[in-house]
């Protein structure tokens, strides 16, 4: 195992993640930022400076458990101080497992602004994956608005909310078209053909492949909004890994891919080596105002500028939550993988509410809307600092009689801070409860993530959970994961062991909706933790010298 050094700089630059240029948040002049690639069991040394002007940064490793480095998972006011213009912070941590993960900005709506990208972690020296292939590509899927970021956050805090809107653009590698269509001619769309040289930033993506090979091809998500369902024309796939674990391998269509998702799908090129073929990307779960990411399967030899002949595939209806549904039953652990303790030390029932707090809109958990504090928990837990969060811990669950189908009759609710504490090594439950929004009739899909562990997914269920619904938890072949979707009205239940000592965020991965307050925070063996750089917990030289001189 290596130690792999990186020096990054985190910086806004001008660029056209579509056919309108826009400003973007770079890594070393680079959008999306640079793939990190590494082997399992690698330490990773990370040396980043925050160029941008009069903003703080932190980033996160998404998947990256960090075992005993909870200090570098990149949440600011959890696991760090956001850090300060000019300045510059250290991650180090181990990539202990292979697997296709990614790494994206987690402070306000910087994952908006295109602060993300690829991390792949490939097999230890020696080592083999579970399944074979000839060679290997990578997308990473993501959505553009023309908005920046500091406007929408502006806008998703003001009273009454001003919300996002769909994106304007989904992108594949940072590439998207907004006014012309690179499938103009197979629809009735009224966008123009693209007229592209392929040196535009904006061209389409093109995966290069040979005929007659199988590909594993690497997909994550770091949309800050959109659920997709991915498709290459012609070609099925084969899924064998989501989020860094091996699942039980099956063949689709399409495939969905939340925001915090990952997964590698198999494929085999074996159609007509004359052209070439999409693949598609399409929004799911909100009703679409943006066109497909399309991005070419490029048959080499032939040249990539020949466009396909056949129209982009086809997907699901935006709303066909059947065939979504069926696709996440659909994804089990590989047999031999870790199975679930048998039963868990305790349950939350944590209800996903749209509510008003003075008029504002948020999104509440048990009747709270998550406000991060300025001290990070994870050094105000350690040194006891007990004024720096709300010492009452949020409830276990909503109180009872809520109707979750129905818009709440009284949808207020309020700010809090405070932390779930976790006896350490315990197992615990976790479900899901989606319910009715502020309007009528509407309900939305949530991809929740888990930080510092995988959890199982133990249940889907439609409506609201009842305890003896866990007798039906499947503790057999759960896939083991970090992200997991409730759908509308319904509910998901994960199980996780508590045994990595920290403090970690549990979130929907929707940007806008963590920053409406739609997230909890987990605390576990917490006196455990050794070794926390001073600049992660107090920020500034002021900060680092107080540390020397004070009572720690
Ligand atoms: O948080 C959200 O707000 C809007 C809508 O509910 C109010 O405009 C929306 O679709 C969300 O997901």
């Amino acid at each position: 195992a290596k130690v792999r050094h990186l020096k990054w700089e985190v910086e806004y630059m001008h660029w056209s993640p579509d056919d309108q240029e826009g400003v973007v948040i770079a890594i070393n002049g680079q959008f999306p930022g640079p793939t990190i690639r590494a082997r399992a069991g690698d330490t990773l040394h990370l040396h980043l400076t925050n160029k941008l002007h009069t903003e703080g940064v932190v980033i996160h490793w998404h998947g990256i458990r960090q075992i005993g480095t909870p200090w570098a998972d990149g949440t600011a006011s959890i696991s760090q101080c956001a850090i300060n213009p000019g300045e510059a912070f250290v991650y180090r941590f181990k990539v202990d497992r292979a697997g296709t993960y990614f790494y994206h900005g987690h402070y306000g709506m910087q994952r908006s602004a295109g602060l993300y990208g690829s991390l792949i972690v490939d097999v230890g020296e020696g080592e083999k994956e579970k399944f074979e292939y000839d060679g290997e590509l990578s997308i990473l899927l993501s959505d553009w608005w023309h908005k920046g970021s500091r406007e929408q956050e502006v806008d998703l805090s003001s009273k009454p909310m001003r919300w996002i809107g769909e994106p304007q653009t989904l992108l594949i590698n940072g590439r998207g078209q907004f006014n012309c269509s690179l499938a103009a001619h197979f629809s009735n769309s009224t966008a123009a053909p693209c007229k592209l040289r392929g040196n535009e930033q904006y061209a389409p993506y093109i995966l290069k492949v040979h005929p007659n090979k199988t590909y594993r091809l690497r997909i994550a998500s770091s949309t800050a909004l959109a659920s997709l369902n991915l498709a290459i024309g012609n070609h099925k796939m084969r899924v064998v890994e989501a989020d860094g674990n091996y699942v039980k391998p099956f063949t689709a269509d399409n495939i969905d891919v939340y925001s915090g998702d990952s997964y590698s799908v198999l494929f085999r090129t074996d159609q007509s080596p004359s052209h070439n073929y999409w693949l598609s990307a399409t929004v799911r779960g909100r009703e679409p105002h943006t066109p497909p990411a399309l991005a070419i399967l490029n048959y080499l030899p032939t040249s990539p500028s020949h466009l396909p002949t056949s129209p982009p595939p086809t997907s699901p209806r935006w709303d066909d939550y059947p065939s979504s549904k069926a696709f996440s039953h659909q994804i089990l652990s590989l047999p031999g993988s870790p199975a679930p303790p048998k039963t868990p030390h305790r349950r939350l029932i944590l209800l996903n509410t749209q509510t008003y707090i003075n008029g504002y809109t948020k999104w509440s958990i048990n009747n709270i809307s998550l406000t991060l504090p300025t001290t990070p928990y994870l050094g105000s837990i350690k040194y006891n600092i007990t004024n720096a969060f709300d010492a009452k811990s949020p409830p276990d669950r909503a109180p009872p009689g809520y109707n979750v189908m129905r818009p709440a009759p009284n949808p207020n609710s309020t700010y809090g801070s405070g932390v779930y504490v976790l006896e350490f090594n315990s197992t615990v439950d976790v479900v899901l409860q989606n319910a009715n929004a502020l309007k009528d009739n509407v309900s939305e899909i949530h991809p929740w993530h888990l930080h510092g562990h995988d959890f199982w997914v133990v249940g889907y269920g439609e409506g609201e959970f009842k305890e003896g619904d866990a007798a039906g938890f499947n503790l057999r072949d759960p896939p083991y994961r970090n992200t997991a979707v409730i759908f509308p009205y319904g509910w998901t239940a994960v199980r996780f062991v508590a045994d990595n000592p920290g403090v970690w965020a549990f979130h929907c991965h929707i940007e806008p909706h963590l920053h409406l307050g739609m997230g909890v925070v987990f605390a576990e063996g917490v006196e455990r933790v050794r070794g926390i750089p001073n600049e992660a917990i107090a920020c500034g030289l002021t900060g680092k010298m107080l540390m020397r001189n004070g009572t720690r």
